[in-house]
């Protein structure tokens, strides 16, 4: 039975760069990474971007070369699952029958893209963008679709749609709540994405909930029904309504959480030994008055990794890292910073209409996230008012050409 000092499960953002950082922070002991997809470590971001558009080959979005793991002394096991965890053993089990023990485990499952509940959900035509193997089926349909429709207009769905209807694609994006990104963002931002995205010839539909499915006599998806009736006809459809954190394995070990895997502030979770990282990982973080949340970015992967790294190598340092997020939609860049959840007010920095703006977060007067688009100066400027929680002066704030450090300086 193979034992490893660390063992890490999952090959995604977070479980790939613990692995770098035990390395890189020197850790002298043995390391493996266990993950269900048989790739290399690759980045997500890019599979609903560039690599959707043709415009990245999956090579270019490894997160490091293949020969690299072996070079680091970092043991893959591509293709396994994991599916049982006994933690008084600290040993666990794969569903191939492989068992391993460990000294520290890390948990970095991350999630599987939720998929369709009503009626037709399991047609063929539907599709979901998680994973390498997800975006290269939609791919492989480009050539004979010509009408898909997206339900969700998260960020998902929205850079999904970009790229479709850059493809000349006819896209029809389908959105529950009357507004695009409305867990996450003001309405200023939701108001202007759908007008860019109906500028593109997108039918963006608010407020409209999918009864069901249409399928033909394959059961291949010809449309989706709307509550109120309507269909919408299609030849493929894509599914971004979020994701199901992966942690079957270690609640069913015992583990405390629900909506993901309960850790502390140095990723540990009530198992022994046992480390949650990444989208899995549900943490009290500051940036959300101290609410237990799980922050689905690239940030949070990286940094979280760092901090059970840390902890397994003796200097530890609580998890306080500060959300960061991007997403890149026709020729628009959208940077955020800090976490809208609880903000009471908003101040919008420049025109909208200009395409180049600034949504600025606020909760009794203290900075608390920026949305900018188009306008990197204020994100990397803002930064640090979100991280200070700085009070601001709100009619410097709204004056777009006040820089965003001036307003550190004077309230600092
Ligand atoms: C299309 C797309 C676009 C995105 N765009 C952005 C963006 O622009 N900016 C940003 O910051 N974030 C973005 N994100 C989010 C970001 O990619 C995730 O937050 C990040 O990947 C989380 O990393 P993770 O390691 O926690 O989970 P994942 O990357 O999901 O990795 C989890 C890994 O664990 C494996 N696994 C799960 N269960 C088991 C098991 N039982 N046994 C073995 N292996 C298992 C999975 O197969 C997977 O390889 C995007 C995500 C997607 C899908």
């Amino acid at each position: 039975m193979p034992h490893f000092d660390c063992l890490i499960v999952g090959g995604g953002h977070a479980g790939a760069q613990a692995a770098i950082l035990l390395r890189q922070l020197k850790f002298e002991g043995t390391v493996g990474l266990i993950s269900g997809e048989t790739e290399y470590p690759y980045e997500r971001p890019p599979l609903s971007k560039d690599y959707l558009a043709g415009e990245k080959i999956f090579d270019r979005i490894l997160l490091r070369p293949r020969n690299f793991w072996g070079d680091q002394g970092i043991e893959l096991f591509l293709g396994e699952r994991v599916k049982a965890l006994q933690p008084a053993e600290h040993s666990l089990t794969t569903a191939s029958g492989a068992e391993f023990t460990y000294g520290k485990l890390i948990w970095a499952g991350g999630g599987v893209a939720r998929r369709l509940s009503c009626p037709g959900g399991t047609a063929k035509g539907l599709f979901t963008v998680r994973t390498r193997a997800d975006v290269d089926a939609v791919m492989a349909v480009l050539p004979q679709a010509e009408r898909f429709a997206i339900v969700g207009g998260g960020y998902i769905g929205l850079e999904a749609a970009a790229v479709l209807s850059k493809l000349g694609k006819q896209v029809t994006l389908i959105e529950a709540l009357d507004r695009v990104l409305a867990r996450v963002a003001g309405p200023e931002l939701s108001a202007f994405f759908e007008d860019e995205h109906r500028a593109h010839g997108v039918d963006v539909r608010l407020a409209c909930g999918v009864e069901a499915i249409e399928a033909d006599e394959q059961d291949r998806a010809t449309g989706v029904r709307l509550a109120d009736g309507t269909i919408i006809p299609t030849d493929a459809v894509i599914v971004g309504i979020g994701i199901v954190p992966e942690t079957g394995p270690l609640l069913l070990a015992g583990a405390s959480g629900g909506n993901g895997v309960d850790v502390d502030e140095y990723c540990l979770t009530s198992l022994p030994d046992v480390y949650a990282i990444g989208d899995c990982a549900a943490h009290e973080n500051r940036f959300a008055e101290g609410r237990r949340v799980r922050v689905e970015s690239v940030q949070n992967a990286n940094d979280q990794a760092r901090t059970a790294v840390q902890h397994i190598i003796g200097t530890p340092a609580p998890y306080d890292a500060v959300p960061w997020f991007w997403s890149n939609q026709y020729d628009l860049r959208l940077q955020t910073v800090g976490l809208a959840v609880a903000h009471d007010e908003r101040v919008v920095r420049g025109d909208p209409a200009t395409r180049s703006f600034s949504v600025v977060y606020l909760r009794q007067g203290h900075v608390v996230a920026l949305d900018c688009v188009n306008r990197t100066k204020d994100y990397v400027q803002g930064r640090a008012l979100v991280v200070d929680g700085t009070r601001v002066d709100r009619d410097r704030l709204a004056d777009a050409d006040t820089p965003l450090k001036e307003l550190t300086a004077a309230q600092g």
